[in-house]
């Protein structure tokens, strides 16, 4: 039986529940082997032969049909285990105390049903009117490790397999630098650390660079690279790879510990070993479900996969009264955010030509449901990486949809081959003009082996004319094609030297409409500036980054000399418009067009009534400055911080790069602090920001100094708001979006 293809296949079965008790039993038969199937692959290899959203499906089909039908409840269901089986290849590992998994909570409802059971579950031992605090974690995607420390020397390090038996990885676990081989401070004579060994997104992504310069295959997602790095025989290999770790606990222990959890995870901290910093502690369940929502929409700002949030009950005396169900305890929930990646059939890869006249391959999928969207196409990007994963007609595919970003093929699920799956060979035509395409030495595209593509000059011409664009008068689908296919026209200048002699001749022409197209095109010399470059077409210049642009910018010439850096600092304007303006204005063959449109009477200034970009009030304490905040500051909420900060002429984004000019640190600061060290951006706290927004004090007090060494006072309560988008990526999202 093939694994994937049977549980895809069982998705579409699974509901509504079975009528009679033997079509109950019929079912759970067959979710069974598919269950345990995908949970081997997974937990063995790291390897996610469906999205997890399906796999969780399948198993609540399985443990419900087990709830509703006792007699259903074998001894070797999957539903009763955690993990996966330990490799005969590494030592066993007994765990003195189980590795649990962790119940799930895919909305906010169901977290505030969980605090409700943790109410009941504490019954008696509350205090009157008590709400137990709870501590919230990322839940990283990885896997799990425990580690022992004997007299602060690492020992032992072992994964979690089935909870209770895990593999010795100690040799391999040695060679992560993230860890340390002895603590530091005063840890326990003995303890178990437990928490997620992981892989950067970045380590992922260069590891997978190296894999295909070495000709080998790229590893699906960073979750597969971080196990597959640590189940290796030879630990030099592990050493490559650069894992990292987090501790999200402790094990068992001999000696004292806190008698929080968060107050031990500190402790951990102090240890040396790394502790996630995006951590928080909330009265109550309210401002959980905030920091685990906010978290939701902010995923994609880590260097790290995360697939969810932990939220814990904080106090360890009272974990110990809520104990714990067969494979998970009652005083911990994972809270899920959609999932990202689904499996589904590849039914053709079609080929479309691109807004720049290159063919890129389109995925088009059964259609598939990732993380509450549903996907029919995806991105192939290009031939190279179609051959590289050996991506082919009829496979199964992994795609993956991720904030803002084209859905695209991850890869295919070669397991689930058949035979009948037809491997890829790029076009040798265009498949809208039929001309010849090939790629040249070095480059990944096809492009036309002569010069453009009609078709594709036939699509800048309609855009061109379109009403948001230059707003030719009749000049519409129709006539951009004749225009092109006769010649009259090979690029966009060419429209404002057409004549009545030119015109004339073309079927269906007269007189009239020879009239009608020469005055449309007659006022389209003269249209806002922000319409002509909406017009040109350059990638990722919507109407409303055009207008951005033009505020900011009084001409075509000016535009074009600016630099990618001064692009970026206007808002609405990220590093992706910023590089595609550059690039476009920096072809030669886009230059002499520009002439040829000035040569021709074109309007290339703003006009009069454009709106223009104001420039900042000099006189105000933050004017010009970005800002970036982060951790909890003690007094302000990061709404007030920012309403403030832009009140005294500031910016505020939500990552630090080289433009930020200011750092704000709070409580529980992480990547971000250490980013701006790195980058040698000042970094200020609370105190002084007060200053500098009442006028106490002025950027000149502060910018040249060392950083501050303000500590803000800690505070359990406060709940993480999500960050404000940075610059937009762009409005168009190419073809894909749009060709359905
Ligand atoms: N796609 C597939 O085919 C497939 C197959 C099997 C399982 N899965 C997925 O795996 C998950 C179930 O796996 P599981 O049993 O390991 O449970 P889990 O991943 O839901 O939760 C337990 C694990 O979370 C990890 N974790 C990360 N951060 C943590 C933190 N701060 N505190 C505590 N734990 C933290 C630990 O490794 C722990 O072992 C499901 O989400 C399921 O979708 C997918
Ligand atoms: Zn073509």
């Amino acid at each position: 039986m093939d694994v994937a293809r049977a549980a895809l296949g069982l998705l579409d079965r699974i509901s509504p529940p079975p009528a009679t008790e033997e079509a109950a039993a019929a079912l759970a038969a067959e979710l069974r082997p598919v269950v345990r199937g995908l949970a081997r692959a997974y937990y063995t290899d790291g390897q996610s032969l469906v999205g997890d959203t399906q796999y969780d499906r399948l198993f609540g089909a399985l443990r419900d049909l087990e709830a509703a039908h006792p007699a259903l409840r074998t001894p070797d269901s999957p539903t009763h285990r955690v993990g996966g089986a330990p490799l005969d290849r590494f030592e066993k590992v007994r765990h003195p105390v189980p590795l649990l998994s962790l119940g799930n909570a895919f909305d906010a409802d169901d977290l505030r049903a969980w605090y409700e059971r943790v109410l009941k579950g504490l019954d008696g031992v509350l205090d009157e009117g008590e709400r137990p605090a709870l501590a919230a974690e990322l839940k990283i995607d990885g896997l799990a490790l425990a580690l022992t420390y004997e007299d602060g020397v690492l020992v032992r390090a072992a994964t979690r397999g089935n909870g209770r038996v895990g593999e010795d990885v100690t040799p391999n676990v040695r060679t992560v630098r993230a860890l340390p081989l002895r603590l530091a401070d005063t840890p326990p004579a003995r303890v178990e650390v437990r928490g997620e060994a992981y892989m950067r997104r970045s380590t992922f992504e260069a590891l997978n660079e190296r894999l295909a310069e070495a000709g080998e295959k790229p590893l699906a997602n960073p979750r597969n690279g971080a196990v597959g790095s640590l189940r290796q025989l030879d630990p030099t290999v592990t050493a490559g790879r650069g894992l990292d770790f987090w501790a999200y606990g402790v094990g068992p222990a001999e000696g004292d510990l806190p008698a929080r959890h968060s107050a031990v995870l500190d402790a951990v901290a102090s240890w040396g070993v790394p502790v996630s910093p995006e951590r928080a502690v909330f009265d109550d369940v309210e401002a959980a479900v905030q920091f685990c929502q906010a978290w939701a929409g902010r995923r994609d700002s880590l260097d790290y996969e995360i697939d969810g949030v932990v939220v814990k009950v904080d106090r360890l005396d009272y974990q110990g009264v809520l104990g714990q169900v067969a494979t998970a305890p009652r005083w911990a929930v994972a809270f899920k955010f959609p999932a990202r990646e689904a499996t589904t059939r590849l039914l053709d890869i079609e080929h479309n030509v691109g807004r720049t006249g290159v063919i890129k391959p389109l995925a088009i999928l059964d259609p598939v449901d990732v993380g509450g969207v549903t996907v029919s196409k995806a991105t192939l990007h290009n031939a190279d990486y179609i051959t590289s994963r050996d991506v082919r007609r009829g496979d199964l595919v992994v795609v993956k949809r991720a904030g803002d970003v084209i859905p695209a093929v991850v890869g295919p699920v070669v397991e689930a081959r058949d035979g009948t799956e037809e491997p890829y060979a790029p076009p040798t035509t265009c498949p809208a003009c039929g001309e010849p395409v090939e790629r040249a030495e070095g480059e990944v595209d096809l492009r036309h082996v002569s010069g453009g593509c009609p078709a594709q000059l036939t699509r800048a011409v309609e855009h061109f004319a379109s009403r948001n664009a230059l707003d030719v008068d009749g000049l519409g689908k129709k006539i951009a094609v004749l225009l092109v296919e006769t010649g009259l026209v090979g690029d966009l200048p060419d429209l404002y030297a057409l004549t009545a002699e030119d015109l004339m001749p073309l079927e269906g022409f007269k007189e009239k409409k020879v009239q009608n197209l020469l005055t449309g095109i007659e006022a389209a010399r003269h249209r806002p500036l922000a319409r002509l470059l909406f017009g040109l077409g350059i990638r990722h210049v919507g109407e409303t980054v055009a207008r951005d642009l033009v505020a900011h910018h009084a001409s075509l010439d000016a535009l074009a000399a600016a630099t990618g850096e001064e692009l970026e600092a206007i808002d609405g304007v990220g590093p992706v418009v910023a590089e595609s303006v550059v690039a476009w204005f920096s072809d030669d063959e886009n230059r002499r067009a520009v002439e040829r449109l000035r040569e021709r009477g074109v309007n290339l200034e703003r006009l009069p009534d454009e709106p223009v970009a104001t420039p900042p009030d000099e006189a105000a304490p933050l004017a010009g400055v970005t800002v970036v905040l982060t951790g909890t500051l003690p007094t302000l909420t990061r709404p007030e911080a920012k309403v403030q900060i832009e009140a005294a002429g500031g910016k505020v984004t939500g990552s630090v790069s080289k433009k930020t000019g200011l750092v704000v640190a709070g409580e529980a600061a992480g990547s971000k602090l250490a980013k701006a060290e790195e980058l040698g951006v000042p970094t200020v706290g609370e105190p002084t920001l007060l200053a500098l927004l009442d006028g106490t004090a002025t950027l000149a007090d502060v910018l040249p100094a060392p950083p501050d060494a303000e500590e803000a006072p800690a505070d359990d309560a406060a709940a993480a708001a999500p960050p404000d988008d940075e610059g937009g990526a762009g409005e168009e999202q190419g073809d894909l979006f749009g060709a359905a």
